[in-house]
């Protein structure tokens, strides 16, 4: 089959990659010319894991373009992958993906059968896109185009594991008003449905996978799937937040509490890990685009209203612990391990630790940060004074009062605590996810403070 993939960013070339190895020949269409030309030359533009081995295993079946009149040229499947983002107001901002609507009615061709988008869009827009793409069928000039059909097919894929969680989904969703839409999409996602393709050696099937469910719908059902997936699970993470914070006035370790209660099937382990809260390019402009949704029906979201209250809360709630420690930050050296909104990621996009930054930042402390992937990301971002960054980490280290641990990369847990302690002037560590050795910091001499602990 031949694709083309419109956006070549965290969901796009995951998904685009995945299809060429499956067999499709890929064409990516983006605007961004330099990460064109990165790809081109087989670099991937951001930090993923396996993404550039698995351009290297896709290299005859993938070709890279701006230019959408090339890219379109006997395509049968357009996947929109562009980018989403909130507006201002927290309504999404639906200027990407209008504008490649646009070019797809202008350069699309008699191949062109089905348009599936990826991106997260508001419900109903599926229709609209509809509408756009063939509004010239409907006009006297059909100028040789041919009927479109609409596929909506939401993305789920975590960064940080995005192609583990394209070629092992938990589900597969995909939404059409037309049944030929439908067919045709899950008949292209059927050897992951089937699970019979031999994965590369970087992804090793898990144990017991077999099939993978697919979930067929209209076009609106598939919209709601994917905004009521992504704000359950920032609810979840929620309570499991404002159960820490009851757990540290009245006793009680949250990760006790978080397995007693996962172990109940209905419930479940997964996202109760109590912390600083979410970050990224989702969570945040999704649940704030399903509340802005719902109030143009008259309907007030109150559960999610409140996860967001909640979430980002724990970012100020962080802070205060710190000052009950060191008292007041002016002048005080503050250590910021992790920048990525989550381990695995460089995306910086909503990440605690930026708020977490511009808070110290603005109580008068000296901030010193390191990320093992996104700390040149974030110094390029921020035009600050007080900021001191190094790749070092025990160079950040030295000198702190006090340490922040915000995102949970492995090598903080492998800190030399002994080498940390000699270098701090301080000995307070504040640990927002959770994620270190509490008993061994304590025994180190540190004061250690978790969250919900
Ligand atoms: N990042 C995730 O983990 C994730 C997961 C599921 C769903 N989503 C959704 O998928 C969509 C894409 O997210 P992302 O994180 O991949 O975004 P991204 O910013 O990483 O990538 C989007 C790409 O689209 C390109 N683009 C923008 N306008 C374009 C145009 N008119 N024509 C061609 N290319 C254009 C950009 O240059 C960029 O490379 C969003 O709607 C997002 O909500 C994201
Ligand atoms: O128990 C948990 C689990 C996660 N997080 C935080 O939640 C955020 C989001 O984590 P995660 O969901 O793993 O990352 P994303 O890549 O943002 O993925 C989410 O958002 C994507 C975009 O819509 C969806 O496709 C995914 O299914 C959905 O998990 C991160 O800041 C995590 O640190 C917690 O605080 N506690």
């Amino acid at each position: 089959m031949n694709i083309a993939i419109v956006g070549a960013g965290y969901v796009g070339l995951p998904t685009g990659l995945a299809l060429a190895y499956l067999g499709n020949d890929i064409v990516f269409i983006d605007v961004d010319s330099e990460k064109i030309e990165l790809l081109k030359k087989g670099k991937i533009p951001f930090y993923e894991p396996y993404l550039n081995e698995m351009l290297n295993l896709t290299k005859d079946n993938v070709k890279f373009t701006t230019d959408y009149k090339s890219g379109l040229k006997n395509i049968s499947i357009v996947f929109i992958c562009v980018g989403t983002p909130a507006d201002e107001n927290g309504k999404p901002n639906l200027t990407n993906i209008k504008a490649v609507a646009e070019m797809i009615g202008e350069y699309r061709t008699k191949k062109l059968e089905y348009v599936v988008n990826k991106s997260t869009v508001p419900i109903g827009f599926g229709k609209m896109l509809h509408n756009l793409i063939n509004k010239d069928h409907t006009s006297k000039h059909i100028k040789g185009k041919n009927y479109i059909t609409v596929v909506s097919n939401p993305e789920f894929l975590r960064e940080g594991s995005a192609l583990y969680d394209t070629f092992y989904p938990d589900r597969i969703v995909v939404g059409s008003d037309e049944i030929n839409g439908i067919e045709a999409v899950s008949q292209l996602y059927s050897p992951i449905v089937n699970q019979n393709f031999t994965p590369p050696s970087f992804l090793q099937r898990p144990n017991g996978l077999s099939a993978v469910p697919i979930v067929t719908t209209d076009l609106c059902s598939a919209e709601l799937i994917k905004y009521a997936a992504n704000a359950f699970l920032a609810m979840k993470i929620s309570f499991i937040n404002e159960i820490a914070n009851l757990c540290e006035k009245v006793g009680g370790d949250i990760n006790e509490v978080a397995k007693g209660i996962g172990l109940d099937s209905r419930i479940g382990r997964k996202f109760l890990n109590a912390g600083i809260g979410w970050g990224g390019s989702c969570f945040g402009k999704d649940t704030s685009a399903l509340i802005e949704m719902a109030k143009e029906y008259g309907l007030k979201l109150h559960m999610i209203e409140a996860a967001r209250i909640v979430n980002y809360n724990q970012r100020t709630i962080i802070i205060e612990k710190l000052k009950t420690q060191i008292g007041n930050l002016a002048n005080k050296s503050i250590g910021i391990l992790g920048l990525s909104f989550k381990p695995n990621t460089d995306d910086l996009r909503d990440a605690p630790a930026i708020d977490i930054i511009n808070k110290l930042l603005s109580e008068g402390a000296y901030v010193k940060v390191h990320d093992p992937v996104s700390l040149q990301k974030f110094l390029s971002m921020t035009n600050k004074s007080n900021i001191y960054g190094n790749t070092d980490v025990y160079k950040v280290i030295e000198g702190c009062d006090a340490v922040f641990v915000l995102t949970e990369w492995d090598i903080y847990k492998e800190l030399d605590w002994q080498m940390v302690k000699r270098l701090m002037r301080g000995n307070v560590v504040i640990d927002g996810r959770n994620a270190l050795n509490r008993e061994l910091l304590i025994k180190s001499g540190f004061i250690y403070i978790g969250v919900g602990r």
